[in-house]
């Protein structure tokens, strides 16, 4: 059994307003083995943020318990802490020092070796750019810099939230890149993320999460590889093949060139059609992605629970 570098046993916490008691993390059940990038998946309010802030002690649990390298957190943060990088909130650099000033410095007041500042920017992508002033840099550079801050540390966790949050595509490569790095290195990375194609490139498990709730965990081979799958479908005339499809319990919805058909069972669209005397001109099996499954998963939690509690929190 391979040690547990994150684990949150029946985590949760509320938030309570004048409008009720809002449950942001729902009794939640994380495991992040070590080694490897572990995606950390939910869509936009789902508790991501909420989960992070309570593991590095930035916000109080309700209930439930969390440990970091086995030590029971928050209790014994001082002793783990160290192992830990996070980039939750943007970092405050100074904007007229360059980027490899605003390194040295901070890696002087947390008494780590100037030689770990120039391996940071290398890591990171950013040597050759160091000596340019920190407001001169691009907001994936800047990204980049704060994720090189935290490796200052030699951590062996790196905790990372929404870290292309604003990039552009170019800027998101480089993060990309940058992440599946430190992981060949050898350091756990959690990385939080909406974005499924990111997550799926870069993390070899994924913990998927919705109001709260964790709604999958494991390996991204295996969470893909499971469930359901589905099919595109081409017919001269959609509008009669979806009514025919949907009388027999098939959701299709419009693509590019025809329809998607929510189904494992090919057979099942070919008789439903060929019944309604239509004929489909080409079936094809759509390779299954996490952002199908991410869908799948999160669509059946928002419609099939409530996240509040108490007098009527919405
Ligand atoms: N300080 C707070 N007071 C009240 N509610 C809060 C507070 N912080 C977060 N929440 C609520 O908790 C829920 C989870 O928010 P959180 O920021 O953890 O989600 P997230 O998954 O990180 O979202 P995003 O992807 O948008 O960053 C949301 O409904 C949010 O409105």
């Amino acid at each position: 059994m391979s040690e547990l570098v994150i684990e949150t046993i029946g985590l949760r916490k509320e938030f309570r307003g004048r409008r009720g008691t809002r449950v942001a993390v729902h009794d939640l059940d994380l495991a992040v083995p070590a080694g490897g990038v572990h995606g950390f998946l939910g869509p936009n309010g789902s508790g991501k943020t909420t989960t992070i802030r309570m593991l590095l002690g930035l916000a109080r649990a309700t209930g439930g318990q969390m440990r970091l390298f086995g030590q029971v957190v928050p209790a014994h943060l001082p002793a783990v802490i160290d192992r830990v990088g996070a980039v939750v909130e943007s970092p405050k650099f100074s904007p007229h020092l360059t980027g490899g000033r605003n390194l040295l410095l901070l890696s002087r007041s947390i008494g780590a070796p100037d030689t770990q500042v120039d391996q940071a920017l290398e890591t990171v992508g950013l040597t050759g750019r160091d000596r340019d002033r920190y407001k001169s840099y691009s907001l994936g550079m800047k990204q980049r810099l704060a994720i090189a801050a935290t490796l200052l540390k030699d951590p062996q966790l790196l905790i990372l939230d929404e870290p292309t949050n604003g990039l552009d595509p170019a800027g998101i490569r480089e993060i990309r890149e940058t992440i599946r790095d430190l992981g060949e290195r050898g350091v756990t990375v959690l990385l939080s993320s909406h974005i499924l194609a990111e997550v799926q490139q870069v993390c070899t498990s994924a913990t998927i999460i919705g109001n709260g709730r964790l709604l999958a965990s494991g390996r991204v081979d295996d969470l893909i590889g499971g469930g359901a799958t589905a099919y595109a479908v081409t017919v001269a005339d959609p509008g009669p093949a979806t009514r025919a499809l949907a009388a027999a319990g098939l959701a299709a919805t419009p693509v590019d060139e025809g329809l998607r058909v929510e189904t494992d069972d090919p057979a099942l669209v070919t008789r439903t059609l060929g019944e309604a005397g239509i004929w489909l001109t080409s079936l094809t099996p759509l390779r299954r992605d996490l952002e199908s499954v991410f869908l799948e998963l999160t669509t059946t939690d928002t419609l099939g629970h409530q996240t509040a509690t108490g007098d009527g929190a919405a």
